[in-house]
């Protein structure tokens, strides 16, 4: 058995992670030795003001960079030193993502770009299951369009799909719903955290929003590359009231 299956491993640990940027007098440290387990199954959402990590903390948990120092493991899986093919394989198969932007390719129909991950890991695309996942982010009927004739909150939708379809064990999301009106952002919360409820699956979510954040099970606060609070069954007032003694405009 692969030891990442082993259910009694945080989905992510991070231990005593530090990321400086640049070097010598240029040289900028985003996260400084911040040390968290990411439960399975839990939708955690990680807030802080602009500039305190967020994305860096985001982007070494998913493997997506390269930490400075400390220890990045998904499931029972050590990221650090892993060299660049074996991380792309590890990002592939292992981990979702879901963008701000979309990032989506626009040659591509809704049903390709959901299949996608599958058809770059040389897997077997099952029918059944991609027809479950196209139904469950509310897309069928859809699925022979190109994204460009799809709204934002639909184009959101593939881009969650794509990202379930390999049923990963993280989903990293960074502003899932920074390009969407306040209705559609709700419905794509929505989608994440029956992600998380209906499908089992672990979303870490980076957001300025604290009414986005109150969607999650645990938010996070980041200041000056640390972890400084955490809040479990948040809601939005508290949330935002935390952002303001952490000195940011929520
Ligand atoms: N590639 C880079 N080179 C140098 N400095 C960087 C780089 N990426 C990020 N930084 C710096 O690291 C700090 C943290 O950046 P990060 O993007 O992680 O913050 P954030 O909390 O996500 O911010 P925002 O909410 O504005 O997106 C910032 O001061 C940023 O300027």
């Amino acid at each position: 058995m692969l030891p990442s299956n082993d259910p009694t491993s945080p989905a992510v640990r991070l231990a005593s992670v530090t990321k400086t940027y640049g070097r010598g007098s240029g040289a900028f440290t985003a996260l400084r030795e911040v040390s968290l387990d990411v439960p399975r199954g839990v939708f955690t959402a990680v807030m802080g003001p602009s500039g305190s990590g967020k994305s860096t903390f985001l982007h070494c948990a998913a493997g997506l960079d390269r930490v400075t120092s400390g220890t990045v493991r998904l499931g029972d899986t050590d990221l650090t030193g892993m060299d660049e093919t074996r991380l792309t394989e590890l990002r592939r198969e292992r981990v979702g993502f879901v963008f701000q932007a979309f990032n989506l390719v626009p040659a591509l129909t809704v049903l390709q770009n959901i299949t996608l991950p599958l058809r770059l890991a040389g897997s077997r695309v099952d029918r059944a299951w991609t027809d479950e996942i196209v139904e469950r982010v509310g897309l069928a009927g859809r699925t022979g369009h190109r994204p460009g004739a799809l709204s934002g909150g639909q184009q959101q939708r593939v881009a969650i799909a794509r990202a379930l379809v390999t049923r990963p064990e993280v989903v990293f999301a960074d502003e899932p719903t920074g390009a969407l009106d306040t209705v559609t952002a709700r419905e794509i919360l929505a989608l994440l955290r029956e992600a998380v409820d209906g499908m089992g699956r672990t979303v870490v979510m980076v957001t300025h929003d604290p009414v986005a954040a109150a969607h999650a099970d645990t938010v996070l606060f980041l200041a000056d590359g640390r972890i400084v609070d955490s809040l479990d069954a948040p809601d939005a007032d508290r949330i935002a009231a935390r952002m303001t003694t952490l000195g940011a405009h929520a």
